[in-house]
């Protein structure tokens, strides 16, 4: 009989106005974490959407239980990056996994970050939109041009190596993960680039999953004009003292 599997798996799920995905997101986390015997946890990060999703959230909890979903509200959007942050504190797996909850990023890709940390112990495994048979479907022409563009200034002013540098499906030791955050200053989108630049400069071992991103089907994306402009302040700034 093999070991028992002692490891635990933590999603950190940040919502702003997700009720309609909620449910069915966590629904397939569960059905793909309880098909792999995998132990796991979801921690809901809201911040007090005006949607309605907390309500959502709380509802799910009474089905699954508090040992598998926590929700840690917030008063208000206070940005993607500190959504992690926030939402760290409360993990109570060794491996953490961070994710959109409107299908972007598809849960049923997870038993290949679990794989392919396994093969080399990564500190870090991040999903690629941009190397092997990843893409990106649904997104315009504007939107993928900034995307490739954030993600070609960054790798050619920064060099870490990594070929999807803006996208936010990953898995990390928790350890390593506290490390980055704590090295971390950005606060909006541009955390997840950041998050690359400390990680390599911290000495974490990175590896990559190619991934499908699919524009969501239900509520609208939250990039902004502002998240640009912090973008590149945030290329600068590493820029300029990494
Ligand atoms: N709690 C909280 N959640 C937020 C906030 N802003 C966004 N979210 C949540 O974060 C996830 C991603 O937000 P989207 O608004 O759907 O992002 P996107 O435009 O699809 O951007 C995706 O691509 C970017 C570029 O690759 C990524 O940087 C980003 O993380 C995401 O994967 C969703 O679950 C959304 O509800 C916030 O201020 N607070
Ligand atoms: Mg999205």
């Amino acid at each position: 009989m093999s070991a028992p599997n002692t490891n635990k798996y933590s999603v950190i799920l940040p919502t702003y106005n997700e009720k309609k995905n909620l449910p069915i997101i966590t629904y397939l986390l569960a059905k793909h974490f309880e098909a792999n015997k995998l132990n796991w946890e979801i921690v809901i990060v809201d911040d007090n959407s005006p949607d309605g999703t907390q309500t959502v959230a709380k509802q799910l909890i009474e089905l699954y239980g508090p040992e598998h979903i926590q929700l840690k509200p917030r008063a208000g959007k206070l940005g993607l990056g500190t959504a992690y942050v926030h939402g760290l504190k409360s993990v109570t797996g060794n491996f953490v996994i961070i994710m959109d909850a409107d299908f972007s990023h598809h849960p049923s890709a997870i038993p290949q970050f679990i794989a392919k940390q396994k093969s080399k112990d990564f500190d870090i495994v991040t999903g690629t939109r941009y190397a092997g048979d990843g893409g990106v479907y649904g997104w315009d022409l504007k939107r993928k041009l900034i995307s490739r563009g954030a993600n070609f200034l960054a790798s050619t002013v920064l060099r870490p190596n990594v070929s999807d540098l803006t996208g936010s499906f990953r898995l990390y030791k928790k350890e390593a993960l506290q490390q980055i955050i704590e090295a971390t200053k950005s606060k909006g989108y541009v955390f997840q680039m950041e998050m690359m630049v400390r990680a390599r400069s911290l000495g974490f071992t990175i590896g990559e999953v190619p991934i499908s991103f699919v524009d969501r089907l239900y509520g609208e994306s939250k990039l902004g004009g502002d998240e640009i402009i912090g973008y590149l302040k945030g290329v600068w700034t590493l820029f300029t003292t990494v």
